[in-house]
């Protein structure tokens, strides 16, 4: 069982810590909110929120930093490193890189303008890494509403939070090899935002180049994504699954107008996600970096 102040003797400087080095982050690139916000997602997704992606491929063992939807895309583990060894000189040995990670994400969404919550604390972290689980836990960007309401459904977690959690595309960046068959082959889709963004992606171009994923505001975390949704401008076929007659629809509409719902929406099920199997008691370890194995 996870508690607000599981750390609040063994390491009380554990929250200025992360909100100083995340602030000093996002001054330098406000992506990297939405980069850990991401990673944390990955690794709840995949047994459970123990920091299992951030350990670091061996020559004997391939982990998730390797799977398909993490591999050439997952990105801020400099940042989780920065942060773990001001902890480790601050309290030795005992926080958990699982628990910087959740802490990490909360502190990048509020700095960009998105909601605050309490962060339940106590997570271990995992000894090993499932590759296998990162490829078939996360869903792609060309999945179907029912697709996402399943696997958001294997980890606990509603239609309602799927969709909550899905605002997180109001912040941060794609590359076109995942959205450049919905820019020019779909139908319901804006046809000036495609247009724009088969400037930055044509057909031929390079899978890698990036572009937001919220048209209006990539580095605010605010509402717009649901906005651009009703307006047809979701970038991955997979957004704009979530407005498109189907059972979410209804409510799509009520986070586009009403900013206060989602951010309180998104808080809770943040909560939520990060206590999806936690490691907890004498179960894992705490690492002492974040990379590798103790
Ligand atoms: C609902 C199913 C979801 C799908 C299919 C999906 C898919 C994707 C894809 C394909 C990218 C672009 C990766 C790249 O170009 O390298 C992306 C980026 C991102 N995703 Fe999702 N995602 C989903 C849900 C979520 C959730 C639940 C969160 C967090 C709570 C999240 C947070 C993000 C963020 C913040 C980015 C931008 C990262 C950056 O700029 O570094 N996504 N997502």
């Amino acid at each position: 069982q996870l508690t607000n102040k599981f750390y609040q003797k063994t390491c009380p400087k554990l929250e200025t810590i992360v909100r100083s080095v995340m602030t000093q982050a996002i001054a330098k690139e406000a992506r990297m909110g939405a980069s850990i916000l991401r990673l944390f997602f990955h690794d709840c997704f995949v047994n459970g929120c123990d920091a299992g992606i951030l350990l670091d491929d061996t020559p004997t063992f391939t982990g998730e930093k390797s799977a398909g939807p993490n591999a050439n895309s997952a990105r801020g583990f400099e940042v989780i490193d920065a942060i773990k060894a001001q902890v480790e000189a601050s309290c030795n040995a005992t926080v958990s890189c699982a628990d910087i990670l959740a802490l990490a994400t909360r502190d990048g969404v509020n700095l960009l303008g998105g909601p605050t919550w309490n962060v339940p604390l106590g997570r271990r972290d995992a000894r090993t890494a499932s590759l296998s689980g990162a490829n078939s836990n996360l869903p792609g960007p060309g999945s179907s509403l029912s697709t996402l309401i399943s696997m958001f459904s294997t980890q606990g977690l509603t239609a309602r939070d799927m969709t909550v959690l899905s605002g997180a595309h109001t912040i941060g960046q794609a590359r076109c090899q995942f959205f450049r068959n919905r820019i020019f082959n779909e139908n319901n889709i804006n046809a000036s935002f495609a247009g724009l963004r088969q400037q930055t992606c044509p057909q031929s171009g390079s899978d890698n180049t990036l572009a937001p994923i919220d048209v209006r505001s990539p580095n605010s975390f605010d509402n717009a994504y649901y906005v651009d949704l009703v307006n047809k401008q979701g970038l991955f076929h997979s957004d704009q699954e979530l407005f498109n007659g189907g059972s979410q629809d209804n409510l799509i509409t009520q986070y586009s107008t009403n900013a206060a719902l989602f951010a309180s929406d998104f808080a809770k099920a943040m909560v939520k996600l990060g206590n999806i199997k936690p490691l907890t008691g004498k179960n894992g370890e705490i690492r002492l970096n974040c990379k590798k194995v103790n």
